[in-house]
Parts: C-alpha cells; structure tokens; sequence
C-alpha cells in the first residue's frame, strides 16, 4: 500500500497545469462506444477511474487505442454482448454510464450495480425512472442492473431532484431513441454541457444543456469525431484551496475561469486574490484567511466535490464557519482525521461547524475517499511537520501525479511504498 508523505509548512508557488475533467471523460467514454466509427478524445486525465473504464471498454469489445498518455481512439464496432462483467466496474460510480450508452444504441445493457466515493447512500432510481419513460424495462439481478428495450422512444422526463448521473445517462440514451426527450429539472454542471457538446459533435440533436431544461431529438446513428475535455474544475478548485491554505501564489493553467467562479467567490472571502486570464487562474494569499459560511448545490452552487478541501481551509481561517453539506448525507468522514491534526469540527447532520484554529500538527491520517484524501493532503500541506496520508488509492482515482504537481510547486511530498521510505523521508526533510 502507498502513502504520500509530506513535510508541510511550505507556502505554494509556481504555475501548475491542470488536467482534463475526469468526471466528464468518464461519461464522454462511455458514450464513444455509440458508433461504429473510430472516435479521438483528447485531454483525458490518466487517473483510475478512466483507466478501469477504458478496460471494461475493451473487455466488451470496443476497440481501444492509446495515442498517448492523454489521448485514445474508441470503435464500438465490436461491442458484442453488452454485459459488463468487469470486476472494478463495481467499484467506480461512473460504469452507470455504460448503462445509458449501451441502452442507447444496442437496446440493452448489464452493468454491476455502481460503486463510487462512499459519501452516501447514492440511489439511482432517476436514471431507471428516466429509461422507463423511453419504453425501457430494468431489473436488478445478481447484482447486476438489466436494462433493455423493444425500441427507445422520446419522453418528457422531470427529475425529482438535480442529479448529473442521471441527466448526462438519459441524455445519452436519449439521443439515438425514436423521438423527442425533454429533460426538466436537468443538471447544469460543465460535464454536462461537455457530454451534449461531445454527443452533438457525433451527430446527436442535444440543445439547452447547461441550462434546466434540456430537448434531445433522436438521430438513427452517429459519427466519429474529435474531441478534447474540458478541464477538471475540482482538480483547479483543490490546487486553489492548496495556494490558500499555505499562504501560497499559484498559477492554474488550462482551466476555464467561468467553472471556477463558486470557488473563486469563496477564495475572495476568505480574503485570498483570485485574478482571472482566459485560460487560467491565479491565488494569492494575502495575510490571515477569513472564516466563512459555505453551502453546497448543484452547479452554478459550491460544489459538494470541493467541501472536503474548502472545510480543510477554514479549519485554519480565523472565527467561526459553517459549512452544510446539501447533496451527499455521508461526506463529512475526515473530520475524525482531521482532528489528529488538531483541527476542531463539530458536526451535527449535514452541518460541520468550524472554529479556525492557528495551526495544524502533523499526523498519520488515512484518506476515506477521493476528495477528502486530496483535503488531506492540503491539510499535510499547511501543517507544521510531517503528515503520512494512508489510503492514497482513492485519491489516485481521480487526480494525475498530485504528488508531482505538488513538488513543482515547491511542496515536500513523496510518494512511498514502506515504512522504511518514510524514514528515508524524515531524514530526508530533517
Ligand atoms: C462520476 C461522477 O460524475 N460523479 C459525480 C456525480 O455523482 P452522482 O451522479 O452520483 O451524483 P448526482 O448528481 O446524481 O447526485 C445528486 C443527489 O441526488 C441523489 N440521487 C441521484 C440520482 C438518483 O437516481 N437518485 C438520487 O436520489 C443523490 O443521492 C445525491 O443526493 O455528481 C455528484 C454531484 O455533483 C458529484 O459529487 C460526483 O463527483
Ligand atoms: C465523488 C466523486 O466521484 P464518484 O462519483 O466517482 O464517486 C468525485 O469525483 O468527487
């Protein structure tokens, strides 16, 4: 098992480049496999989840081609069976996609129930609900959902509540069906618009995206394209948080400044610089931060993806925060972790309540998901000596060489495989 450990203390300096969006590839994958024609997508972070992905891709016989390390070529020509039996399918949240994709254009698709951050109980009866409005009949078996259909047709579909999973699925699935779909209540993320412009670029018929409402008229079939992801607004918004909390100066190329405006809001606040170019960002801390309230909502909101890092933050801001986590019931489990460090949070419900403290210390503390670990890396970051983070497997799903881009910004942080390599560390470092 890895770990990352770091000597904090360091204030954050330099440019860093910010990868493409993984939430966004992961769907944009999926729907690569609705043509029989070869497909380029570029900008793919090289992470985890995409990497599982692109496997079970593979595995169903999708034909897959690395160009390199951010690149590939997909032909879903050989898609046969439509029965994902890879084993980490389970395990990622987004293998919901192969669901829509695969529905979409075969009409049918097994797919392991998914799995993802453990930040809830994440139902996904909108998505179900969605392909039964196209005429689809769904089950669960064996741990497996079966989704299939005679043909899709066009629905008028309202979603109970704002979910991106199920707006970006029934879009997919939408998108060759006989007909016309409306989605009501859609999410509005930048991954949603990002999958629509993808579909659309292969033919599909997908407007309003981005905004609450979104009409997809069903084509017959789509076509290769070429096609580059945007960048990943949480990767940016973890970097920005980690200028901050350091005390740092930082420069986030490739990112879209529009994305980062919930972040940037909040950075301002806390009384940090964020100045905006076309394509990136810079944060400069300017004296003590500030404590504020956060809340987290669908896009253009706070998004819940960047709690865990802003939380971290104000743990070292001055006064009182509150911060209320709105989607996900179960995403305050590093609090526990934290407080090793010495941060003081008290959470009732869906409320984290914060009281800045002047420093952190120091500690062994393991990562219970994705952007929690990232928020404890941030955490080691600013802490004063050495912080050994346990569990790095989740943060490896979703960010490409923390660790590296995090040295070019002047951090001490290694990854390590042993105890004896912590030690080499801690002389190391002194
Ligand atoms: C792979 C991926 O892109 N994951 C993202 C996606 O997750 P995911 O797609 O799982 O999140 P959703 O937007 O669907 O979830 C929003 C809320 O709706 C609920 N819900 C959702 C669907 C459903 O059928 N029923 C239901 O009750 C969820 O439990 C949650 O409370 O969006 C989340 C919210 O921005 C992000 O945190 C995740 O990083
Ligand atoms: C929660 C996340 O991912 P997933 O939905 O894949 O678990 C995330 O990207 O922060």
């Amino acid at each position: 098992m890895e770990q990352y450990v770091i000597k904090g203390g360091i204030p954050l300096a330099g440019d860093v480049e910010i990868g493409g969006a993984k939430n966004a590839a992961l769907a944009i994958l999926a729907a690569a496999s609705m043509t029989d024609e070869t497909v380029y997508i570029d900008n793919l972070p090289d992470v985890r989840d995409i990497n599982a992905l692109l496997e079970a891709l593979d595995e169903i016989g999708a034909h897959v081609k690395r160009v390199n390390r951010h690149a590939v070529e997909i032909n879903g020509s050989g898609v046969e069976n439509c029965i994902v039996e890879n084993e980490s399918m389970k395990k990622i949240r987004a293998s919901y996609y192969l669901l829509g994709a695969l529905l979409g254009k075969y009409k049918r698709a097994e797919v392991p129930l998914p799995g993802g951050c453990n930040i809830g109980s994440r139902p996904i009866d909108q998505h179900l609900k969605g392909f039964k409005a196209m005429g689809a009949v769904t089950r669960i078996e064996h741990g497996f959902i079966i989704a299939e259909a005679e043909e899709l047709h066009g629905a008028h579909i309202f979603l109970d509540m704002v979910s991106v999973g199920a707006t970006i699925n029934i879009m997919m699935a939408a998108a060759m069906a006989d007909g016309n779909t409306i989605i009501e209540n859609a999410a509005k993320e930048p991954h949603v618009v990002d999958v629509a412009n993808f579909l659309n670029s292969m033919g599909a018929s997908i407007k309003g995206a981005g905004t609450d409402v979104i009409r997809i008229r069903g084509v017959k079939s789509l076509h290769k394209t070429e096609y580059s992801i945007i960048p990943d607004q949480i990767e940016a918004g973890t970097f920005m948080f980690a200028a901050a909390v350091t005390g740092g100066d930082v420069v986030l190329h490739n990112v879209i400044p529009k994305h980062l405006e919930a972040t940037s809001a909040k950075l301002t606040e806390l009384g940090c610089e964020v100045t905006e170019y076309d394509d990136a960002v810079r944060v400069r801390a300017i004296g003590k931060l500030q404590g504020t309230h956060v809340k987290t909502m669908p896009y253009p909101g706070f998004p819940t993806d960047m709690q865990p890092q802003i939380a971290v933050t104000l743990a070292l801001a001055e006064g009182t925060s509150i911060v209320t986590e709105s989607i996900f019931e179960n995403r305050f489990r590093y609090v526990d972790e934290l407080a090793r460090m010495g941060a003081s949070i008290k959470v009732e419900g869906n409320v984290a309540v914060i009281s800045g403290v002047e420093k952190f210390t120091g500690a062994r503390v393991s990562a219970p998901d994705l952007r929690a670990g990232a928020a404890l890396v941030i955490a080691g970051l600013a802490a004063e000596g050495i912080t050994i983070v346990d569990d790095i497997y989740y943060i490896e799903r979703g960010y490409e060489n923390l660790d590296e881009k995090l040295r070019g910004l002047g951090a001490k942080i290694e990854k390590v495989a042993s105890e004896k390599e912590i030690q080499k560390f801690r002389l190391k470092v002194g």
